[in-house]
């Protein structure tokens, strides 16, 4: 971490659709820029983010009321985050709109239809599953506290991580996802990764001594508590608001904030912040997520577990990362710059992404893992004219 406030040290690896700096200095600033996604849906990333920098550079700025609005908008543009088609004139607009959905579903096909070409791509490599929980495993609702996973989903998670190594990587704190999953096998990274921790047991049920334990962002647990306390207080004047303590990072919740309410709660939600420039402001579905300004993200998580599994500089690795939100973006770029494996984006919309396939929803997550294990599982038949043993 620097001290240096001439640093900006928002250095976020996602890549930019639109962005607002929040440039946190004695009279803090708001600063909006947008940017034209890069060329190509296959190649495309995450969508919009907001970040808080240190930077003391003077931007010509807006007045008050605007900066709030430009907030609100990016808010109002993540909620769902889509892309969205070139506004057309004509009467033909629902044709428009299904022909940038085809478009789209070309370069990201369904992760079910296009099954047999990833088992085939996986052929004589090591497969390890990476899960995003919330949107991925559990269906989204408005409460974050009872966003329960289902027996069904759990069985086959299970499943799954009888053949694979596994591991879930979640925004959430670690031990409040590990309290939906409650699988001792997985791997967990909580905390937009930044508290990782290996099974503890192994999939024949035996106890695990053992496990790795990282938790590279430990120096901002009291800010991070002290901002808590801050946002609990700010914000309870906002009815529908819910700030969730995830440990190393913050979640405050607009899913159940009236639209309207928006610009205050990006106010009360500012007005803590401004004082602490060694956190940065990301957001999510109907989320805003703050986090320290650390280079680690979901990306760096997938390569950590990658590292502890043994598969550093192995060419025959196979991850495949499952999630459904734009931390999961830096896990898809990565997956992309290996080389190695291939990301699933869940989303029943057109999105900007860097992952190579598609689900619509958790519950087709699941006939995917289900089909994932079920082959694991399946006994190799001899070819034709080949002796059994
Ligand atoms: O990385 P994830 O596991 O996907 O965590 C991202 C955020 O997920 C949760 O919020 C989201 O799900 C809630 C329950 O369905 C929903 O109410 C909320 O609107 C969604 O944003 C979690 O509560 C957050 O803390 C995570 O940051």
């Amino acid at each position: 971490m620097t001290n240096n406030p001439n640093v900006v040290i928002s250095e976020s690896k996602s890549s930019i659709n639109m962005a607002i700096t929040v440039t946190v200095s004695n009279s803090s600033i708001f600063q909006a820029t947008a940017q034209k996604p890069p060329a190509g849906p296959s190649s495309t990333t995450g969508g919009g983010y907001i970040s808080i920098s240190r930077s003391t550079k003077l931007v010509q700025q807006p007045d008050g009321r605007a900066r709030i609005k430009t907030w609100v908008d990016s808010m109002r543009a993540s909620s769902p985050s889509r892309i969205k088609p070139t506004p057309s004139l004509s009467d033909h607009d629902h044709d428009h709109d299904h022909d940038h959905n085809s478009s789209w579903m070309l370069h990201h096909p369904s992760a079910l239809d296009m099954f047999d070409q990833i088992i085939d791509a996986s052929k004589g490599k090591q497969i390890v599953m990476f899960l995003d929980y919330d949107g991925t495993l559990s269906p989204i609702v408005d409460d974050p506290d009872r966003a329960f996973m289902s027996d069904a989903m759990r069985k086959t998670v299970k499943m799954v991580a009888r053949s694979f190594p596994t591991a879930i990587v979640s925004g959430r704190r670690r031990d409040k996802v590990y309290g939906f999953v409650r699988l001792g096998e997985l791997y967990y990274a909580g905390s937009h990764g930044m508290d990782i921790k290996g099974p503890t047991k192994d999939s024949n049920y035996k106890k695990c001594t053992q496990s790795v334990l990282f938790q590279p962002a430990s120096e901002f647990l009291p800010m991070i508590d002290q901002v808590y306390k801050q946002l609990v207080e700010k914000t309870k004047s906002t009815p529908g608001a819910k700030v969730e303590n995830n440990k190393f990072c913050l979640s405050v919740h607009y899913r159940c904030v009236e639209e309207k309410k928006w610009s205050e709660l990006a106010q009360q939600v500012k007005s803590v912040l401004k004082d602490f420039p060694q956190l940065r402001l990301t957001q999510g579905r109907k989320v805003l997520e703050i986090r320290p300004t650390i280079k680690w993200d979901k990306g760096k998580a997938l390569e950590f577990l990658l590292e502890s599994l043994g598969f550093n500089n192995c060419s025959d690795v196979f991850p495949v990362y499952i999630g459904d939100d734009r931390t999961d973006e830096d896990a898809f770029k990565i997956i992309r710059e290996r080389g190695q494996g291939f990301g699933i984006l869940v989303s029943k919309f057109p999105k900007e992404t860097s992952a190579s396939y598609s689900l619509r929803e958790p519950s087709e997550v699941m006939d995917f893992l289900q089909r994932l294990a079920e082959w694991k599982k399946r006994p190799i038949l001899p070819l034709p004219g080949q002796c059994q043993m």
